[in-house]
């Protein structure tokens, strides 16, 4: 299962808008891959064309070396879960699967194993407009499961899911790149990856952030911040900033430091007489991470009323 997923230079407009503005990323065998973005940067398009559902105008998007509209058995190369909402709601969600076996070629006791995988066995008789959220989304995920492809692509999967529905799927995202497929995952929230993703692919207003791990995201993000408490804060500032040291006041009585290292700083406080109730290297979240590398990139912005 060495298939991977290849973007270069993708780029696709719609009218005036650029929604992807010269991407560039690999999805590897064995990784989950996190597509992190603010809304509209571009993560649905991009999953689009790979997905032959929308042309690039330049660049090119592949799955294993091939465009998808030149694989000759599509759902054996590739699963896809992008709007669960897509079936129609009086059809049986056995019946969906099974025609969607039929017209792939694919043997119909595919069906009845993807049912059991996604635990729908119980209702797979029934109509899906009778279902929930989330057992739709077990179903689009059967049905991107149905051809055993070693690349799946998944758009914001735990959107609107429970906490249970959330496990379940991360685990099911982690089994399936344990057992050697190349997993893309898209989410506008990176917490939700923390847990999930190996790799991540960051993206703003259609171009590329960050191809990074989750590890070396979170190194860079809490490099060189030190954070400390004190009950003299605003003398602790002046002591520090006057140091050379970029100091931001963050909780109640704590400081957030920049550019002195850690022993540095206690000991001028210390000089200074100001007592430290706690001095550590700052670690980062990935949301934290996250934040600041897209602050330039977000579209639309809550403004606050005054
Ligand atoms: N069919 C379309 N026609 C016109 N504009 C579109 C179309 N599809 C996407 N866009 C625009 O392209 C940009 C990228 O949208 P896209 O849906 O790919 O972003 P996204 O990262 O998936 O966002 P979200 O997290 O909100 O789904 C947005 O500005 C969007 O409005």
């Amino acid at each position: 299962m060495e298939t991977s997923i290849d973007v270069r230079d993708l780029r696709k407009r719609y009218g005036s808008t650029v929604a992807v503005d010269g991407l560039s990323f690999e999805v590897r065998p064995g990784l989950v891959t996190g597509f992190v973005g603010p809304n509209g940067a571009g993560k649905s398009t991009t999953m689009r064309v790979i997905l032959g559902l929308d042309a690039a105008d330049e660049g090119s998007a592949l799955i294993g070396g091939r465009p998808y509209r030149s694989l000759r058995a599509p759902l054996r190369e590739v699963g896809a879960l992008l709007d669960a909402a897509s079936v129609h709601p009086g059809r049986r969600a056995r019946d969906h699967l099974l025609w969607m076996a039929h017209y792939s070629g694919l043997p119909r006791r595919r069906v009845g194993e993807v049912l059991d995988l996604v635990g729908l066995s119980s209702v797979a008789r029934r109509r899906v407009g009778g279902f929930s959220l989330g057992m739709r989304q077990r179903l689009g995920i059967a049905a991107a499961l149905l051809g055993d492809p070693p690349v799946l692509m998944f758009d914001e999967p735990v959107n609107g899911l429970d906490p249970e529905g959330i496990r379940w799927i991360r685990e099911l995202l982690r089994s399936m790149a344990a057992e050697g497929r190349a997993v893309l995952v898209s989410s506008h929230l990176m917490g939700e990856l923390e847990d999930t993703a190996d790799h991540l692919v960051v993206i703003g207003r259609g171009r590329l952030i960050a191809d990074t791990t989750v590890r070396e995201l979170l190194e860079t993000a809490s490099a060189g911040r030190v954070v400390l408490r004190t009950a003299r804060r605003s003398e602790a500032m002046s002591v520090l900033a006057n140091a050379g040291a970029e100091v931001a006041a963050t909780e109640r009585d704590t400081l957030t430091v920049t550019g002195l290292p850690a022993e540095r700083i206690a000991t001028l406080l210390g000089e200074s007489g100001l007592p430290v109730s706690e001095l550590a290297q700052h670690r980062a979240s990935l949301e934290e991470a996250y934040m600041e590398l897209t602050r330039d990139s977000v579209d639309y912005r809550v403004e606050v009323a005054k």
